[in-house]
């Protein structure tokens, strides 16, 4: 790995001990079908280990972020569940199952929503900037927030380096859901670049977001993003998400197009509006942008969304050009693939494709894209940031072996008001906190 130059690195959330299907995304296509299946939470955080593995290989700097305490037991009492552990546990179990579904989900895996993140050579003090997105739109996930936080305080330490803001405030106004809609273009990542917000409404003109499925994303959530981060007006690009494909199942901009350095591949009826114009007034630097529209008479916004061709990683190899880092899925949709032959064949900047299994984390609507959180760092906030949380053969090896140890090969619903899970979970992140050398970031650490 080259750490002499400014690179970006990507951060992949690992799987905590509790995930399961509880069907808990309304808008989310994948999560409501698999409602009730069995879920394996090993091979689940094996499979993002293996992806993770797999990117340090290509000589991508790699980082691991914490899964979170779960059942959130706090969480419970605060809505009035009261006793013992086991007590609250089979309280919510026999009244509110969904409930206790929301507060056992392993949902902080799909850290493309964990927060926004603007790289120092785009803000106006020179740091990396992250607001923790509030992810206001769903229970489940509006309670990862306060661990979220401490755990990017704990790998990127505030100061001469790093800023970290408050998420915005917790109402649908300024509903934020992090780097899923958020797209930095550039020509080099040490270059200040462009920052695509896409917004899945305009607070002040609902009538214009979509009919069926909430539009989790906010105008004005964006816009108080850019305002904290200190980004130039000029290289703020804001789209709305076309409201016709939330209704579809495409719930963030991240299921339907993806960019990376000068490349954006996008679906046709990704955006309300052509975004070429738009991008082209915001880009400053003399080599091309290049605009990868996929046309509907290719693939569809069905198969888009059942495939996850555009939740994939697009990065840039140590040795130049783009690599698509794909979940099998696209393999398996016969249109999605036969796009992808003529994409290689273009002669375009996208010259390689890397396919992984993930499908425990793909029936939950998570795809390789929702699994990382990208972060661009200069050599010296390279050395700057926590660096047991980066991963190579060593980390590697010791994280197999912790999931290994302590997760459980199969967890049905009915499982998560077993008092022991909570248990194992504890003992497992307990350890993990010291592998990753992260202080006390969970609520069972700081009693
Ligand atoms: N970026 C991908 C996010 C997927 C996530 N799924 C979930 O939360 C499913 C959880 C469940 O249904 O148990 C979501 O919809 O926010």
């Amino acid at each position: 790995m080259n750490t002499a130059t400014t690179l970006e690195a990507n951060f992949d959330g690992l799987v905590g001990p509790t995930h399961n299907y509880a069907g808990l995304s309304f808008g989310n296509v994948a999560s409501q079908n698999n409602l009730g299946s069995e879920s394996s939470p090993r091979a689940a955080a094996l499979q993002g280990l293996a992806k993770m593995k797999a990117m340090h290989d290509l000589g991508l700097m790699q980082g691991v972020l914490p899964p979170q305490q779960r059942p959130d037991l706090a969480a419970l009492r605060r809505l009035g569940f009261a006793g013992s552990d086991a007590e609250v546990l089979g309280e919510a179990a026999r009244t509110q199952p969904r409930l206790l579904g929301a507060v056992s989900s392993a949902s902080s895996m799909w850290v493309a929503n964990a927060a926004t993140v603007s790289p120092s050579a785009d803000t106006r003090d020179g740091r990396v900037h992250f607001t923790p997105a509030n992810l206001v739109n769903k229970f489940h996930r509006s309670i990862e927030v306060p661990t979220t936080a401490r755990a990017l305080q704990a790998i990127f330490p505030e100061g001469e380096h790093f800023a970290h803001h408050a998420a915005l405030p917790a109402v649908d106004d300024f509903g934020d859901e992090g780097a899923a809609n958020h797209t930095r273009l550039c020509a080099e990542y040490g270059e200040p670049g462009l920052e695509l917000f896409v917004y899945g409404k305009d607070a002040g003109a609902p009538e214009h977001g979509p009919q069926r499925y909430p539009a989790r994303h906010t105008l004005q959530a964006s816009q108080a993003v850019a305002r904290l981060h200190g980004l130039a007006p000029q290289a703020c690009v804001f789209l709305q998400q076309n409201p016709a494909v939330i209704d579809q199942g495409v719930f963030h901009n991240d299921v339907i197009a993806v960019g990376n350095r000068n490349v954006l591949f996008f679906h046709e009826q990704a955006f309300v509006q052509d975004p070429r114009p738009a991008l082209a007034a915001a880009w400053q630097t003399a080599s091309p942008l290049h605009c990868i529209e996929v046309p509907s008479a290719a693939v569809s916004v069905e198969d888009a969304v059942s495939s996850y061709l555009f939740n994939s990683q697009l990065v840039t190899l140590p040795a130049g050009g783009h690599a698509l880092i794909l979940p099998q899925e696209c393999r398996d949709n016969p249109a999605v693939w036969a796009y992808l032959q003529g994409l290689l064949d273009s002669d375009g900047p996208i010259e390689q494709f890397k396919v992984f299994n993930l499908t425990e984390s793909m029936r939950n609507g998570g795809g390789p894209a929702c699994l990382r959180l990208r972060v661009v760092l200069t050599p010296a906030q390279q050395a700057a940031l926590n660096s047991a949380a980066l991963l190579d053969e060593t980390l590697y090896a010791r994280l197999k072996a912790w999931v290994e140890r302590h997760y459980r090969e199969r967890l049905h619903v009915q499982d998560l008001a077993d008092p022991q899970l909570h248990q194992e979970c504890c003992s497992a992140l307990d350890e993990l906190t010291g592998i990753l050398k992260l202080g006390a970031i969970y609520p069972f650490q700081q009693v």
